[in-house]
């Protein structure tokens, strides 16, 4: 199995002989996948492939059918604490984005991430060290200078921002980013992609879920392609991000180019 560069740390999630089924249909089967802290991975694939299922098998949103050995484990251990697994996983994803409708200091925002809450907690007292961890996690993602500003007058790109730094309050060990960069006009992708980047060279695992390989960012080494309810590949993103196989996966005539460990995908128009 492929896995990203530099040291890798204990293994955190193993999913071995894994169906979801929904309505009498298998929605995903997953035969094996492991990831290591530290590690990256892209999931790419088609709309309705089960890639968001299959990060619901990992946060235990969704159940496998039963069997005896169990095909999900948490570091080792097949009933995990829901609280262990979200004090050490962060989701982003555009449908938070969609979520904030109130005007509220950016840092407000992140200080929501340490209780769980869209923004500041009614029922506890903010400290000054919580604040002190939000403006870190801001300073983390570039973004110090808008802590006091609304979050609704910020850019595309500043928000998205925000809310990981409202993930990255917690600081967690992995960070799922479930197509974070739906909705975003260049400058959201340009910042999206290089927070991905930058948290990855920290060491946070990254799992990317996407239709795009532009938001697989030069860090993730590792791409599980998803299609028709299976991992149809997972290897090294080299061998998995090339035209015919990307073709096949869409089921279209597709061309792949690469620049400087950054890939872009294009349509083989009368090729
Ligand atoms: N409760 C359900 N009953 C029946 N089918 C379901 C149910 N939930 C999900 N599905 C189906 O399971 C399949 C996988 O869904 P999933 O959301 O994991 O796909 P996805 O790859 O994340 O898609 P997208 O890229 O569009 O977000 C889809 O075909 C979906 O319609």
């Amino acid at each position: 199995m492929a896995r990203g560069a530099g040291a890798l740390g204990s293994e955190l999630f193993r999913i071995h002989d894994a169906s979801v089924v929904r309505s009498g249909k298998t929605i995903l089967h997953v035969r094996d996948f492991a990831l290591r802290e530290g590690e990256h991975v892209a999931l790419l694939g088609p709309n309705g492939a089960g890639k968001s299922t299959f990060i619901q098998l990992l946060t235990r949103e969704v159940f496998p059918v039963y069997r005896d050995e169990p095909p999900v484990l948490f570091r080792g251990q097949e009933r995990p604490q829901l609280a262990e697994i979200r004090r050490i996983l962060g989701i982003v994803s555009s449908t938070m984005h969609e979520q904030i409708r109130v005007h509220a200091p950016s840092i407000d925002i992140v200080v929501g991430g340490i209780y769980g809450t869209l923004g500041l907690p009614m029922q506890y007292e903010v400290t000054e060290h919580d604040y002190q961890r939000a403006l870190e996690a801001l300073d983390r993602l570039g973004i110090a200078g808008v802590a006091h500003q609304d979050i609704r007058t910020l850019s595309t790109g500043q928000a998205r921002r925000v809310l990981i730094a409202r993930e990255l309050v917690r600081n967690p060990k992995v960070l799922v980013f479930d197509e974070p960069c739906t909705g975003l006009d260049p400058e959201g992708m340009y910042h999206v992609r290089e927070s991905m980047s930058t948290l990855a060279a920290e060491g946070v695992s990254i799992i990317l879920v996407t239709h795009y390989p532009e938001d697989i960012v030069p860090a993730i080494g590792r791409v599980l392609l998803i299609r028709n309810a299976e991992v149809y590949a997972d290897g090294p993103k080299e061998q998995m991000l090339r035209g015919e196989v990307l073709s096949d996966l869409f089921g279209v005539p597709l061309v792949v180019d690469v620049h400087e460990g950054w890939y872009s995908l294009r349509g083989a128009y009368g090729d």
